[in-house]
């Protein structure tokens, strides 16, 4: 596309940008409710909530109001919730079977969750971190992430989050070749409507601090995860694992973090069409709730702002820890 227009005096932007009315009738793009995921963390027990310090607003639930917390999600209007589960350090081994384990936390919530609130729909995350005891996402092998071990242990933790309900599998593991074996074993078991949204372009990321602390994982990690997430200094390598993925069976992809690569999102958009996510992280999050509550910012201001940053980029939704509070506030 490349815009003509007369020029000065006849041209004046500011003309359409005198109203409110005006600047709604030109807007190119909305933020709405349909474009949210809300992930959520889950913890053991009954009755509980805890907050985590580092995401103020955010909390630790256990099964019960989680269930109670997608009910109120999926009355604003929320489409899916994603979630995360806080381990037991007590269940965390080196050969992570609880991550494939039909009653463990996550599995349990997605039962409870399509129980009290059918219509959100439950998306899950695949990789080992929340189960590994050297917080990696995959097997450690004299001092190596292996990867095709790793695919088979992600293929199990898949069919059992789809034999519990899922609606789309979140692989965020990052190793070679999973989406396919994944989309293969979901087929042969019956679970052809499952979705995936591949993490396709995930970086390692110093953003993703207080996400660990949300589930547990800063003391358990071992090392950095640069072996098999991107380097941020990549942008056609993207390209690359996103075709790759989607060539492999992904119905939806998603680049994460999302504000510092919005242009990936929009190169992904551009080259592919594909439906795009982006995943505005714990430390994005974090950032504007901290700088809103110096009284530096204005924080609704700024979260509205930013999310709006995502549907320029071609984004067709975005993970975000503040989907109610958007939520409330859209709905007026
Ligand atoms: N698989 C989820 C993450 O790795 C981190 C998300 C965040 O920082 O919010």
């Amino acid at each position: 596309m490349r815009p003509s227009q007369a020029a000065f005096p006849a041209t004046r932007f500011r003309r359409v940008r005198q109203s409110d009315a005006l600047r709604r009738l030109v807007r190119e793009n909305e933020l709405s409710v349909n474009d949210l995921i809300w992930p959520v963390f889950v913890r053991d027990g009954e009755g509980q909530e805890e907050p985590v310090p580092s995401m103020p607003g955010v909390m630790r639930r256990s099964v019960d109001l989680i269930a109670k917390a997608a009910t109120e999600a999926q009355a604003l209007g929320i489409p899916a919730i994603c979630l995360f589960p806080y381990t037991d350090p007590s269940l965390k081994t080196e050969d992570c079977a609880e991550a494939w384990n039909p009653d463990n936390l996550s599995n349990r919530a997605i039962r409870a969750i399509k129980q009290a609130a059918p219509d959100i729909a439950v998306m899950t995350d695949v990789a080992l971190d929340p189960y590994n005891i050297n917080g990696h996402d995959g097997f450690v092998v004299d001092g190596e992430i292996v990867n095709d071990e790793t695919v088979e242990a992600l293929v199990k933790m898949t069919l059992a989050q789809a034999d519990a309900g899922a609606d789309i599998i979140g692989p965020s593991d990052m190793m070679d070749g999973r989406i396919g074996a994944m989309r293969a074993a979901l087929e042969k078991a019956g679970h052809s409507r499952v979705t995936i949204m591949s993490y396709a372009a995930k970086y390692a990321s110093a953003f993703y601090g207080p996400f660990r602390d949300a589930v547990g994982a800063s003391g358990a990690l071992k090392g950095d995860k640069k072996t098999y997430q991107m380097d941020p200094g990549n942008s056609d390598e993207a390209l690359r694992l996103i075709e790759r993925d989607l060539t492999e069976g992904a119905d939806m992809v998603m680049i994460k973090p999302g504000m510092p690569y919005l242009d990936i999102c929009r190169r992904v958009k551009d080259t592919f069409g594909a439906p795009t996510y982006a995943y505005q992280v714990s430390g994005e999050y974090a950032m504007v709730q901290a700088a809103a509550q110096n009284g530096w910012i204005d924080g609704e201001k700024v979260m509205l702002e930013s999310l709006m940053a995502f549907r320029r980029a071609g984004c067709d939704g975005v993970l975000t820890y503040f989907a109610p509070t958007v939520a409330r506030i859209l709905q007026g």
